[in-house]
């Protein structure tokens, strides 16, 4: 299957387990790959024909700013349910990173692989 990628996408979030996470958004960075056949957009040049990477970015964004979650496992969870809803692709793959909270580790995160389903 081919594949679109979006990758070291930087959003902003109220998130968090403790209290001192509450108060201010923090910086998140998200990696996505959207499994889609991209045969024909290949050939026809035309962006109609394929996922418009940009306004993937765009919504996954909006996502981030517009939630309150404890947990990184939750706007992960919440950012793949409106790509489902908003576009059409089979199957994705959503790595969220919180760079900047562990002082001793250059990152944590967490990774979704989800298909839609069909029913
Ligand atoms: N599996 C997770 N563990 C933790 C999370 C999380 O989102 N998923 N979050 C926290 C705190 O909010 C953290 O960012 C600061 O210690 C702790 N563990």
């Amino acid at each position: 299957m081919d594949k679109i990628y979006i990758e070291g996408l930087e959003v902003q979030s109220l998130i968090g387990v403790y209290d001192w996470e509450r108060d201010a958004t923090q910086r998140l960075l998200v990696d996505i790959v959207l499994f889609s056949d991209l045969q024909k957009p290949a050939y026809s040049d035309d962006v109609e024909d394929t996922l418009n990477y940009a306004e993937v970015a765009e919504a996954v964004a909006k996502v981030a700013k517009q939630s309150e979650f404890s947990l990184i496992e939750a706007l992960a969870q919440a950012m793949i349910t409106q790509i489902f809803t908003q576009f059409p692709v089979q199957k994705i793959t959503l790595k969220l990173s919180k760079p900047d909270i562990l002082a001793d580790a250059q990152n944590v995160a967490v990774e979704f692989t989800r298909e839609r389903k069909d029913t």
